[in-house]
């Protein structure tokens, strides 16, 4: 009977299996006496699942969804996305059935395979129907959910609508897993609820996986279908969200609160005894970086640590990187 349930159950789209993930430091290795930034860290998510990832700001959200898009290298055998690793395979975000909307996107989608900034002097038009290989009913329909206008100029839109046609643009191809990394925040209430239900559409009829990474919590209430709560890089809590709201009968928004001011406050009293001790309050700090190495995987350095030389794009934020941006999100 056991055996039967188990091959009835679909193949988890996403795979994280005791995940280590170590930001090198500036000479391209983890920094001596280190600890990995992402530790210890699994979960499975399935055909269906429409994942919230909250935690507080350096958590590691961004890290991890930036792993999942294949944008850092680790052991393919830690992560896997459709079955395979999303950084060896690039077949798998090349066919757009995996798609990351993050920091980087929302910088570079601008020129990517398009050539042209998102602040030139294009109609949204122009850039939308410039996409090849897309089913125009998909379009229809996104251009309409996110109320997009194609006679808009680019150079004239403000952010929020220069965002819509940015996310119009990434959609426009189906996924069978999406990474979102806070894409909705220039957008209005209307524009987001909109999407939401867009995307909860494409989880429940398609069987699509998303992992929405965000400090927005506004309208998200019946959104999720599974929670995942990281702090320090570690896993906290992976639960369905049935299971969340047995636990607390408060809302989404100060459920999370809950967490993240307990967190807060077990990080001040760490910091307190350590001071108490004569010890320094921070603990992990290496040569003033948070990122930190694994004496364990110095010996594995072929598979260098998350540097992927040529792949990895910078993350430091600086008016050079946003040069062609389409909007001043800075991260
Ligand atoms: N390229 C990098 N090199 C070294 N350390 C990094 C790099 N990018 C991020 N970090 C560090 O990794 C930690 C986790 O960062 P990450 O961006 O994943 O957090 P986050 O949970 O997404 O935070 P936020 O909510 O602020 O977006 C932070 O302490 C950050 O300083």
């Amino acid at each position: 009977m056991a055996a039967k349930e188990a091959e009835q159950r679909p193949n988890p789209t996403v795979e994280i299996k005791n995940l280590r993930f170590t930001y090198p430091g500036i000479d391209g290795h983890p920094p001596p006496g280190s600890t990995p930034l992402i530790q210890d860290f699994s979960l499975s998510l399935f055909p269906g699942d429409r994942c919230l990832l909250v935690g507080s700001n350096g958590a590691g959200k961004t890290t991890i969804l930036k792993i999942l898009g294949g944008k850092h290298l680790v052991e393919p055998e830690m992560v896997r996305v459709l079955g395979r690793s999303a950084f060896h395979d690039t077949a798998l975000t090349v066919s757009g059935d995996l798609c990351y909307l993050g920091g980087e996107w929302r910088r570079e989608v601008a020129f990517a395979g398009f050539e042209v900034s998102f602040q030139m002097d294009v109609s949204a038009e122009k850039m939308i129907f410039g996409v090849a290989g897309v089913d125009p009913q998909r379009r229809d329909e996104l251009i309409k959910v996110l109320s997009v206008d194609l006679s808009w100029r680019m150079h004239k839109v403000s952010d929020g609508q220069r965002r819509r046609v940015q996310i119009c643009m990434g959609l426009l191809k189906p996924f069978k897993v999406l990474l979102l990394d806070e894409i909705t925040v220039d957008l209005d209430v209307l524009a987001r609820a909109d999407l939401m239900k867009f995307l909860k559409k494409e989880c429940q009829e398609c069987g699509a996986t998303i992992i929405y990474a965000t400090h927005i919590f506004d309208g998200l209430e019946d959104w999720p279908s599974y929670m995942v709560y990281v702090a320090h890089g570690k896993l906290q809590l992976a639960m369905p969200m049935d299971k969340v709201k047995e636990m607390s009968n408060l809302s989404l928004m100060r459920t999370v609160e809950s967490w993240l001011r307990k967190e807060r406050d077990e990080d001040r009293r760490k910091r307190k005894d350590r001071k108490a001790k004569g010890l320094s309050e921070f603990e992990n700090q290496v040569e003033g970086t948070r990122a930190t190495g694994d004496p364990v995987h110095v010996a594995s350095r072929a598979l260098n640590n998350g540097w992927a030389g040529g792949r990895m794009h910078s993350t430091i934020a600086g008016e050079d990187n946003f040069f062609l941006s389409s909007n001043r999100v800075l991260r």
